[in-house]
């Protein structure tokens, strides 16, 4: 499996092999122990599918506060998507900063976020299926949301505003600053 970290460097950028033959492709689409050798070894407890019908929707950023913070293992089956992961761990060093990257079904990359980070994404072409393993189960009360497009983080989507396609709830998050005193940060 590939295993690239991103320039915030919790955040990876993982691929896996896909065997093709004359009847299609194979994949292991997850395995402990490679994902272990990626020093990746929190377990997974829901397994997460949303189907976005448009170009341009956007879903986030979210995150769980602790103790249902998750972690999350990203990767799409049909369609694309920039997938943007931004560090939301106080006194961090990357705090507020967001790491990006386009996953297809095409490309077969995942991504991993790990606890502590928002997460987000847009649609980069219609009927895209979005499938994440979490490390943590759902816990409403504990969800927070921020502005997608909020100045204060200024994230390059590669969208106009415009068009983008979003919920009420989207619609409505604060901007980043919301999220000071969320999540610590851990050295090491
Ligand atoms: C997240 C979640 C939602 N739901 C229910 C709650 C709502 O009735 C419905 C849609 O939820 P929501 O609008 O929050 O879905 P998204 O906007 O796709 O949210 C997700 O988008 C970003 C990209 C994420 O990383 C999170 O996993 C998640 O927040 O599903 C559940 O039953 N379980 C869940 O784990």
């Amino acid at each position: 499996m590939k295993v690239v970290p991103l320039s915030i460097p919790e955040v990876i950028l993982l691929t896996p092999p896909r065997f093709g033959d004359n009847r299609g492709f194979f994949s292991e689409t997850y395995n402990y122990d490679a994902m272990a050798k990626a020093g990746l070894t929190e377990p997974f407890v829901q397994d997460n599918q949303s189907l976005s019908r448009q170009k341009g929707v956007v879903r986030g950023l979210h995150c769980q506060l602790d103790p249902y913070a998750q972690g999350k293992l990203v990767r799409v089956t049909k369609g694309a998507i920039w997938d943007v992961a931004v560090d939301a761990r106080t006194n961090s060093p990357t705090y507020g900063k967001w790491v990006a990257a386009e996953l297809s079904a095409e490309n077969w990359s995942q991504l991993w976020i790990p606890p502590g980070f928002l997460h987000g994404f847009v649609t980069l072409q219609e009927e895209t299926e979005v499938l994440y393993k979490c490390t943590a189960l759902y816990n409403k009360s504990s969800e927070r949301s921020v502005k997608w497009d909020c100045p204060e983080l200024n994230i390059e989507w590669p969208i106009d505003p415009q068009n983008a396609v979003l919920s009420e709830k989207d619609l409505a998050a604060p901007g980043f600053s919301a999220a000071k005193g969320w999540f610590s940060y851990n050295k090491g």
